[in-house]
This record gives C-alpha cells, structure tokens and sequence, in this order.
C-alpha cells in the first residue's frame, strides 16, 4: 500500500544502526545453542574447512607434476595422477554438500524469521493497525514475504565463503609469512579494497530500501485490480488501470535504473579488485626472484618452489579478493535487514501499546473464545460507555461527542445516521481498533461465542472448506454437522451446499470472488448461528438481503437469544430494535426508544 514518507525518518545505511539490525535478526536466525539451524551452520563449517583442506592438496599437485616430469619418473607420475583424480571426486562431492547445506539452512531461516514476523504480525490486532492506520512502514506483505525470502537467500548463499574466511586467511597469511613485504602489499590491497567498496556501497542500501518499496506498491497495484476486477470491467476501467500501472511500473523501473547507474560503480570496484589481485600475485611471486633469493636452485626446483609460492599467494589474495566480492551480496542483505528490522520494530511498537492497552481493558483481549473468557462471562451488559468522544483517524473533527449509554441484554439497539457520520466506527471504537479521543468505553463480556460477535460491513470470509467459514476448528464431528447443516438451511444456503458437494470439499477459489454479496451475509449469519453469542453487533449485515429475508434472520437471532446491535439505513430495521441512537454528525447525536418497554 502507498504510504506517506516520513522525511524524520533516517535513511538506511551500512553503518552501526545496520549492524545492530543485523545482529538482532541473527538471534533470531540462531535462537539457542541446540537449535538445528545451528548444527547445519557447523555441519557447513566442518565441509567448508575440509572443500579448503582438499582444495589446499589440490593446489600442490601442479608443483609436484613439475617435479615427477622434470624427474621422468613414470611410477610417480600414475600415482599422482590418481591421486588428483581422486582428491578433485572429493572435492566436488564436498562442495555439492556445501551447497546443499546452505539451501537447506535457507529454508530453515525462512521459517525461523517469517514465523517471528507472523507472531507479532498477528499478535492482537497488530496486522489491521499496521495496515489501516500506520503511515510509518509500506507494504509490510512484501517485507513479510519477498525481502524475508531474498534476505535468508543473500546470507546462505555468502555464508559458507564468510565462514570460512577468517580460518583461510589465517592458514594461508601463515603460509606466506616468510615474506613481510609480501603480507604487507596482501594486506594493503585488502584494506584499500574494502575502503573504497563501503564507499560505493553506501549509495546503494538506500536506493535497494526505495526499490522494493516501489516493488510493492507495483504487486499492490496488481493485487488492487485482481481484487476489484469485476467492478473496473463493469466500469470498463481497463484503459485508465493500464495507464496507472504503467505508471507505477516506471517508478520502479527508473529506481532500478538509478540503483543500477550506482551499482556499475561497485561492479567497477569489484571487477578492479579481482584484475589486480590476479597481477598483484605475479608481483609478488616476482620479488624473491629478482631479489635473488631462488639464485642457487635448478630450473626443475626453482618451477616447483614458484608453483607453490604461487598458489598459496593467489590463493591469499583470492580469500581477500573473495571477501571483496561480496561487496555486492552485503548491500543488498543490508537493505533487506534495514526494511525487516524496520517492520518488526514497528510491529513491537504498536504491539506494545496495545498490550498495555489491554491491559487496562482485559476484555478487549484479542483471543477469541479462550476458555478464560468463557468462564469469566459477567452480567448482563455488553457495553458501558461513558462520555465518549472519538473521530477519525485522519481528522481533527469529532464524529461523537460526550456519548454516555449502556448497552445491556434484551435491549436491541440501531444505530442510524448520514454517511460518514461515525456510525462503523462506533464499532470500531467498541472494538478496540480505534481509540477514543475521551471519556472511556468498556466491554464487560467478553469476544466470541459466549459474549459479542461483530459481523462488519464487508463480509469475512478466509480460506478453506464451507465448514471453516462457518467455524475455526477442523474438528469433524456429526452433532456439529447437523448444525451447520440446520443453520445453513436456516439462511437459505442449502443450494450452495449441493453446488459444493459437502461442507469437507477442497475449493481452489477465493469465497469473495464466486459468492454473490447476498451469499456472504448469509454465510456470515450461519457462522453467527452457530456460534450463538450473547450480542450481536451488526453492521449493515443485511444490505444485500430483501426485506423479507432481513426479517426472517432478525428473527432466527432473537430466537437464539442474541441482543441486537444493528447499523444500517433501512427504516424496516426499526421494528426489530427497542432503541435507536441517531448519529446527527459535528459530534452530535440523540437517543430514542422504539418501543415502550
Ligand atoms: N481508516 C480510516 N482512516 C481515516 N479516516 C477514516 C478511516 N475509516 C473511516 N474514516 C472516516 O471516518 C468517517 C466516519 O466513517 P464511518 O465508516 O464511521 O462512516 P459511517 O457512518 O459508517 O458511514 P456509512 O453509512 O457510509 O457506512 C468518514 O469520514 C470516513 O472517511
């Protein structure tokens, strides 16, 4: 979803905040010692160290081919031979497990860090204040979903080479250490590498956090016009969808333009980096030798000592040449681990502030049908509300003012009011998603079956079998069926059970896409008959429905037992509600009885 960008906002770099990021992402990544996450990542570490045991022997070969051929000696040389054949089956075994190990610890690390987002993401009501009312954080799906994927792939795929790097460097800096100028121009162009590449990177972690936020808003377009397909074909609105598209698409294609015009200039490092490593090897194999130091040796040993010189040299500068390469790998971890990390410190935030919240108003809780809230089911009052004020999040205006009312059992109340008047958001407010701007609003029962239900404006329904619209739990047993089935009757939907085929049978398609409006509120009503709580907070629940449908289903839920709380503009509502609360707007409002008690 496009969001307002907050200028306060610091903008993502590779510096000390980054790390910090990091490292809390690897605590979740490696939560404790005994974790299998762990095992693997030692498991990579003893193949990585054994490829570069291998790969050590398999550098020495050429230097002792040098001597078995300067000797002719033909028995030397078929062992040889075998021997390198068989040290390069152990190495390409080796390297396979390595990488086999690293998509293993990716899909590992994918759970790890997803299931960590989910938690928070679905904690309370986290996931609607983020995605209604927070403008500090986009698209936090594509966070949740692509940058967690990307992120755990980038560290995988760089961490046997970052693993292995500090144990090559030692090893090989040992075996180069009769030379000090030799450390000393390895070093040096280690250092200078890694100086200019964080130079370059800079730029670049910003421009990667901009991008995928462009990404989003991009899949977010697509997924607008996939959700709301049917009504832009009755409008017809292909041509203008195409031409915002396009828009949002050029966005993004130039911000990927700009992020590649700035990557070129570290490709340019890199590549630099890797050349001159390659002639800084030679440079460095030359100085013995013109130095004079191999004067004294035969060609044949002077061959073998600088074919091995040279190959623990090359592979020196290789390790650091290595390590430069990542420069690439580390700006984009840099930007997912800044776009993840901002998320989940938001997520926190607002988990925080509504766990504080909650507990001030235990009963608020978002834990539907706990067996807590079924014991602890108070009197017979709903809702006690007390000179509450409250308005739009966006607006300075009040939508109500100094509203006091109780709302009790057997009392069926309807709230009427214009459009935009405040009356969903009453609910809102009743619910929990919105805070009052003043006075206090109290639900004395609880959430769920035994306490209040709230059926919104936009019927819900999630994904899975008829049985899961009607009720969370699997569990299959045949009481339960013969009150789905009754309840389904009961709201005139035996017929889409037939065209289903049972309420067990697997659908491939989205519920909102093949029922019509009429169907969801009717399918939302069994779900409420058959949970049967106390209250019922209906939010223009019927619109879709005829008149005499309406009536039959206010009457199924007086039936049950159920307290009304309707919204909706029909003035046939009336008759099924004792009182009605007019909405008047500018925070006015009255409060009438329909029928004498
Ligand atoms: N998430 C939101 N962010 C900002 N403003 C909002 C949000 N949701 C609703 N509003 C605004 O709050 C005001 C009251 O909205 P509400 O949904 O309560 O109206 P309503 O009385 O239920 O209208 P209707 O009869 O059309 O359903 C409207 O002006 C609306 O634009």
């Amino acid at each position: 979803m496009p969001h307002v960008k907050n200028s306060s906002v610091k903008r993502p770099k590779l510096d000390w905040r980054f790390l910090q990021r990091f490292c809390s992402i690897l605590k979740i990544l490696f939560p404790s010692w005994s974790n299998q996450s762990v095992r693997m990542f030692m498991t990579l570490l003893g193949v990585a160290l054994s490829v570069q045991l291998v790969i050590y022997q398999v550098g020495l070969i050429p230097s002792q081919f040098y001597e078995v051929l300067s000797e002719k000696n033909y028995g030397k040389f078929k062992n040889l031979v075998l021997f390198a054949v068989m040290l390069i089956l152990i190495n390409s075994t080796l390297k396979s497990l390595d990488q086999y190990i690293s998509s293993l610890l990716y899909v590992s690390w994918r759970k790890s860090l997803t299931e960590e987002l989910h938690s928070t993401y679905f904690k309370g009501r986290v996931y609607y204040t983020l995605n209604v009312l927070c403008k500090d954080i986009d698209n936090p799906d594509q966070r949740i979903s692509q940058d967690v994927e990307r992120l755990c792939k980038q560290i995988s795929t760089m961490a046997s080479r970052l693993l292995i790097s500090p144990f090559t460097v030692t090893y090989y800096t040992y075996q180069c250490f009769n030379s000090f100028v030799l450390l000393f121009c390895i070093f040096g162009y280690f250092v200078a590498g890694t100086i200019i590449n964080k130079i370059l990177i800079g730029p670049i972690v910003s421009m990667l956090v901009e991008q995928e936020k462009l990404e989003g808003d991009f899949r977010f377009k697509h997924m607008q016009i996939r959700v709301n397909a049917e009504s832009a074909a009755f409008y017809r609105a292909g041509k203008v969808e195409h031409m915002r598209t396009d828009r949002r698409l050029q966005m993004l294609l130039s911000t990927q333009r700009s992020l590649m015009n700035k990557e070129l200039w570290l490709y340019i490092g890199v590549n630099t980096f890797d050349y001159l490593g390659s002639i800084l090897s030679y440079i460095v194999i030359a100085i013995p030798i013109f130095a004079g130091d191999y004067d004294g040796l035969t060609p044949g040993e002077l061959s073998a000592l600088v074919s091995k010189n040279a190959f623990v040299c090359i592979y020196l500068i290789n390790c650091f040449t290595q390590l430069i390469d990542l420069s690439t790998t580390v700006s984009d971890v840099a930007g997912y681990t800044h776009r993840i990390e901002e998320l989940r410190e938001v997520m926190a935030d607002i988990a925080k502030k509504q766990c504080d919240q909650d507990q001030y108003d235990p009963l608020s809780k978002d834990e539907p049908y706990s067996d807590r809230e079924l014991q602890s089911v108070p009197g017979d009052t709903a809702f006690v509300l007390d000179c509450l004020s409250y308005k739009s999040p966006v607006s300075v205006e009040l939508l109500v003012k100094d509203l006091t009312l109780k709302i009790s059992q057997g009392t069926h109340m309807l709230v009427v009011g214009n459009t935009g008047t405040g009356k969903t958001s009453l609910l809102r407010v009743l619910n929990g998603l919105w805070e009052p701007c003043s006075g206090s609003v109290e639900m004395t029962t609880c959430f769920g079956p035994r306490g209040v239900l709230f059926l919104p404006q936009r019927a819900y329904l999630t994904d899975g079998t008829l049985r899961e619209q009607v009720r969370e739990e699997k569990t299959i047993c045949s009481i339960d069926d013969e009150r789905i089935l009754k309840y389904l009757e009961l709201v005139g939907l035996s017929n889409l059970l037939t065209r289903i085929g049972g309420l067990d049978t697997k659908v491939d398609w989205n519920w909102d896409d093949v029922l019509s409006p009429g169907e969801m509120q009717r399918l939302c009503f069994a779900r409420l008959f058959y949970l049967q709580p106390k209250f019922a907070v209906l939010d223009e629940a019927t619109s879709a429905l005829t008149e005499e449908a309406e009536g039959q289903l206010y009457k199924a839920c007086k039936h049950l037992g159920m307290t009304l709380i309707s919204l909706g503009h029909r003035s046939t509502l009336e008759k099924h509600h004792d009182i009605m609360l007019r909405l008047c707007g500018g925070g006015q409002w009255e409060l009438t009885k329909l029928k004498e008690a």
